[in-house]
């Protein structure tokens, strides 16, 4: 069950589309020569973010997906990450890139991490979207990260709350109204 809340925007369509296109030029540099990389996107958020980000990058890429879940309807997390769908491809020798939406108590990209490390990929990066770090309850950082935000539950470009509100363009922050 959601609470009442309104949306307050806080990055906007355009932003992120400026800092997808700068974000797409590292990664290039940091690839270039590869003979194939593989995106990882984790759903289900990351599903915009890496269909904008693929679309910039001039490589040559396989795009892939892994389902990790750990908050289901709620704004707090389980921190017990669940995998509900692996990979359809091997990795081991490969250049992968990890993308995320958000990067909060960090529990998420560390447990992804860790499973596609012992799969002994030749290169493993991630990039995250955004990053809460005042969140942080394990150690790990993402090597590219598009927008630092502060301690804000958001949605859009992907990001749901109760499987609402991917589909939004722009990234907001959930103002809950119940004053709970
Ligand atoms: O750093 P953490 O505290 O672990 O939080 C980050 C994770 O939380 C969200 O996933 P969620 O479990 O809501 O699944 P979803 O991507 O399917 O919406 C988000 O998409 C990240 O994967
Ligand atoms: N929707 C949503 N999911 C999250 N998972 C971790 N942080 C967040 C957040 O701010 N919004």
């Amino acid at each position: 069950m959601s609470r009442p809340y309104v949306i307050d925007e806080m990055i906007s369509a355009k932003a992120i589309a400026a800092r997808i296109e700068a974000l797409a030029k590292e990664i290039e540099a940091r690839f270039k020569g590869t003979d194939k990389l593989v995106v990882v996107g984790l759903l289900r958020g990351s599903f915009v973010f890496i269909a904008d980000l693929v679309r910039e990058l001039d490589l040559p890429v396989e795009v892939d997906f892994l389902e990790a879940s750990s908050y289901g309807n709620s704004t707090v997390t389980s921190r017990e990450v669940r995998i509900l769908k692996d990979l359809r491809g091997e990795i081991a020798g490969r250049d992968v890139l990890v993308v995320e939406d958000i990067v909060d108590t960090g529990h998420t990209l560390k447990h992804v991490i860790g499973l596609l490390k012992s799969r002994e990929p030749k290169r493993l990066s991630c990039i995250a979207l955004l990053d809460k770090p005042t969140r942080r309850e394990v150690d790990v950082k993402a090597d590219w990260i598009g927008f630092e935000i502060p301690d804000e539950f958001v949605v859009g470009y992907g990001i749901d709350y109760a499987q609402r509100n991917r589909n939004l363009p722009f990234i907001g922050a959930v103002r809950f109204t119940d004053g709970a």
